[in-house]
C-alpha cells in the first residue's frame, strides 16, 4: 500500500521541526558567536549522508515546573552512528538551543542507547558536550540519568575508545562523563569545565576567582592536566577527533589501523645524530628525535602542554601505529615527577588496552628531587609508571638514548619491567645513579685529600662511567639486546615491531590489579 500524502507530509514536518532543535533564531545567535549547532558538529565529523540518527522524535516526560506541553526536540541531544574514513563511529552532540542542552531522563536514555550500541557493535564513541547540566525541573531523575551515563563510560572503558569534545558549558557532575572517557578535546574560548563555579567557590571558601582561572581550555591543558588537546575552533576540534581516531582500533578485539609498508626501510638516517649535543649535559628536544623516527608528519602529541618533561603521543613507523613515551631532556632535564608519572602511566594503559605497541625513548637522570615531590606522593605516583609497564602485554621497545639512572630507568621500561627489546645508543649511561653523584659517595675521603678536587672528581667520574655506566656493561649482562647507532634506530624499531606484532602474552587470571592511584 502506498504511503498516503498526509503521512509523508507529517513525517517531513516532524523531521524538519525536530532537526531545527531550539529554532533558527537560536542557531543564528550561536553562529554570531562563532559556535556551531549540535548537528553542524556531527555533519563536520561524519562522511556526508552516513549518519543514522537514533531518537530524533524523542520527547521528555516531565510534568512539573511548567514542563507539561513544552516541546524539547530530541530532548536536547542528537545521537546516532555514522562513518568516518569508512569506519563506523557512535556519537552524541548535546543541543544547547533546547533547554540549554540540559540532561533529562530521555536525554540520558538516548546517551545510554547509543553507548550500548557502541559496546555491542564495538565502535568508538565521540561526544560533544554543551550543556547546562542536570535538567533542574527533573531533579533526581536527571541525577539518575548521569549515573546511567557514568556507569556506561566505565563499562566501555578499555572496550571501545571514547573521545569527549567540550564545546560549551560542562559543569558540575556533567564534567565526570568526559573525565571517564579516554581523551578530552576542549575548544578554546567557546567552552568551560569545572566542578564548582566561581560563585560557589566564593560562597564556600571566600576565594575570588573567574571561570577562566579555573575552567578554561588552556588551564585544563597546562595546569590541571584534565584534558588532552586544545582546539582553536569548532573545525579544529573535529579535525583532532578524526586524526586521533586514525590511530585507534575500533575496539579492544580489533587491531589498530596499521598500514604496514611491505618493505623495511633500513636506510640509516644520519640526521638524527645531528640532534644530539656533544655533551651529555646539554639538553635536546626529544620531539626532534620522534619526528625523525616516524613517517613524516605522523606524530600526534597528546597532552602537549602538561608535564612537559614527559612526551607522549601516537605516530606511525613504516605505517605501524605506535605510542611513544619519551623523557624530554629540555624540561626538568627529563626527570620523572608526579605529573609526568600520571601522564605517562595513563597513556601506557590506553595503548595496552587497545593493542598499540609502545616505543620508549629514555634519557632520564632520575625522579625529580624535592620536598613538594616527596610530600606530594612521588612514591605513589612514580609507582604508577612501574605498575603500568609491569601490567602491559603489548610489544614494548625501549631505546636508551643517554641517561638511564636508577629506579627511574625501571620506570621507563627496562628489560626487567617488560621491554621486549632494549636498544642503547653508544653514548648511553645505564647506571644505578649518575657518575658525579656516585663518586661523591664512593670516594669522599679520596676527594677531600685531592690537591685539585675538581680534576680528581672528573677523573673518577670518567672512570665510573667507563666501568659501570657504559652500554656495553649492560649489553654484556643482556639487559640491553644491542648497541646501535642513532641513525639505525628507525629501521631497527621497524624490524622489531614487525617481529613483535604477533606477540601474545597471558597473565594469571584475576579480577584486576590494584594500581596505586
Ligand atoms: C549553562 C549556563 C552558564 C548558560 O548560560 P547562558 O546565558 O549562555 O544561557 P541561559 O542561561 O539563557 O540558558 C539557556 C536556556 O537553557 C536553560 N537551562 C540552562 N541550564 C539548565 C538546566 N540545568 N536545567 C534546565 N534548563 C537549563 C535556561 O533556562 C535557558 O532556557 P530558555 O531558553 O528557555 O530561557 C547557565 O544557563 C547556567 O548556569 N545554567 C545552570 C547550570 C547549573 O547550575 N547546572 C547544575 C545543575 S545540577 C547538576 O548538574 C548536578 C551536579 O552538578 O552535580
Amino acid at each position: 500500500m502506498p504511503i498516503s500524502k498526509q503521512a509523508v507530509e507529517e513525517l517531513e514536518r516532524r523531521r524538519a521541526a525536530a532537526t531545527l532543535g531550539g529554532g533558527q533564531k537560536k542557531i543564528d545567535a550561536r553562529h554570531n558567536k562563532g559556535l556551531w549547532s549540535a548537528r553542524e558538529r556531527l555533519d563536520a565529523l561524519f562522511t556526508a549522508g552516513t549518519f543514522q540518527e537514533f531518537g530524533l522524535h524523542a520527547q521528555h516526560e516531565s510534568r512539573q515546573f511548567g514542563m507539561e506541553g513544552k516541546d524539547l526536540p530530541g530532548d536536547a541531544v542528537v545521537t546516532g552512528v555514522g562513518f568516518i574514513d569508512n569506519r563506523p563511529v557512535a556519537a552524541f552532540s548535546q543541543d544547547f538551543t533546547v533547554a540549554g542542552g540540559s540532561l533529562g531522563s530521555k536525554h540520558a536514555e538516548k546517551l545510554s542507547l547509543v553507548m550500548d550500541h557502541a559496546e555491542l557493535s564495538g565502535v568508538p564513541v565521540v561526544g560533544f558536550n554543551d550543556s547546562g547540566g542536570a535538567r533542574i525541573q527533573e531533579g533526581v531523575i536527571a541525577l539518575s540519568g548521569y549515573g546511567q551515563v557514568f556507569n556506561r563510560n566505565v563499562r566501555l572503558s578499555g572496550v571501545v575508545p571514547q573521545i569527549a569534545v567540550i564545546a560549551g558549558p560542562c559543569a558540575g557532575g556533567a564534567a565526570y562523563s568526559p573525565a571517564l572517557m579516554d581523551f578530552i578535546i576542549m575548544i578554546r574560548g567557546g567552552s568551560e569545565m569545572f566542578i564548582c563555579g566561581p560563585e560557589v567557590i566564593r560562597g564556600v571558601t571566600g576565594q575570588a576567582t573567574s571561570k577562566d582561572e579555573i575552567g578554561s581550555a588552556d588551564v585544563h591543558a597546562s595546569v590541571s592536566g584534565n584534558i588532552h588537546f586544545v582546539a582553536d575552533s569548532e573545525q579544529d576540534a573535529v579535525d583532532i577527533v578524526r586524526r586521533l581516531l586514525s590511530y585507534l582500533p575500533s575496539n579492544n578485539m580489533s587491531e589498530p589501523p596499521h598500514q604496514i609498508a611491505p618493505e623495511v626501510d633500513l636506510t640509516p638516517d644520519p640526521g638524527i645524530e645531528d640532534i644530539l649535543p656533544e655533551s651529555g649535559k646539554v639538553p635536546f628536544d626529544v620531539k626532534d628525535v620522534i619526528n625523525r623516527l616516524v613517517d613524516p608528519g605522523t606524530f600526534l602529541e597528546v597532552q602537549r602542554d602538561f608535564a612537559k618533561n614527559m612526551v607522549v603521543g601516537f605516530g606511525r613507523i613504516d605505517g605501524i601505529v605506535v605510542g611513544f613515551i619519551a623523557n624530554q631532556p629540555k624540561e626538568l632535564a627529563g626527570c620523572l615527577d608526579i605529573d609526568a608519572s600520571d601522564k605517562g602511566a595513563r597513556f601506557i594503559r590506553f595503548c595496552n588496552a587497545f593493542g598499540i605497541p609502545i616505543v620508549n625513548l629514555v634519557d632520564v637522570p632520575g625522579f625529580l628531587p624535592g620536598v613538594r615531590q616527596e610530600r606530594g606522593g612521588i612514591i605513589r605516583h612514580g609507582a604508577k609508571m612501574l605498575f603500568a609497564y609491569g601490567a602491559t602485554t603489548v610489544p614494548k621497545i625501549t631505546i636508551i638514548m643517554r641517561k638511564a639512572y636508577g629506579g627511574a630507568f625501571l620506570a621507563m621500561c627496562s628489560r626487567d619491567m617488560g621491554a621486549d627489546i632494549v636498544l642503547a645508543w653508544p653514548a648511553a649511561e645505564i647506571a644505578v645513579m649518575g657518575a658525579e653523584g656516585a663518586v661523591n659517595i664512593l670516594y669522599r675521603g679520596d676527594l677531600e685529600k685531592a690537591d685539585d678536587r675538581v680534576a680528581r672528581s672528573r677523573e673518577l667520574a670518567d672512570e665510573y662511567r667507563a666501568h659501570f655506566a657504559s652500554p656495553y656493561i649492560s649489553a654484556g649482562k643482556l639487559f640491553v639486546h644491542d648497541v646501535i647507532m642513532p641513525s639505525e634506530t628507525r629501521g631497527r624499531v621497524s624490524l622489531a615491531l614487525r617481529t613483535l606484532l604477533s606477540k601474545r602474552e597471558t597473565r594469571p587470571p584475576k579480577k584486576h590489579g590494584n594500581i596505586p592511584l
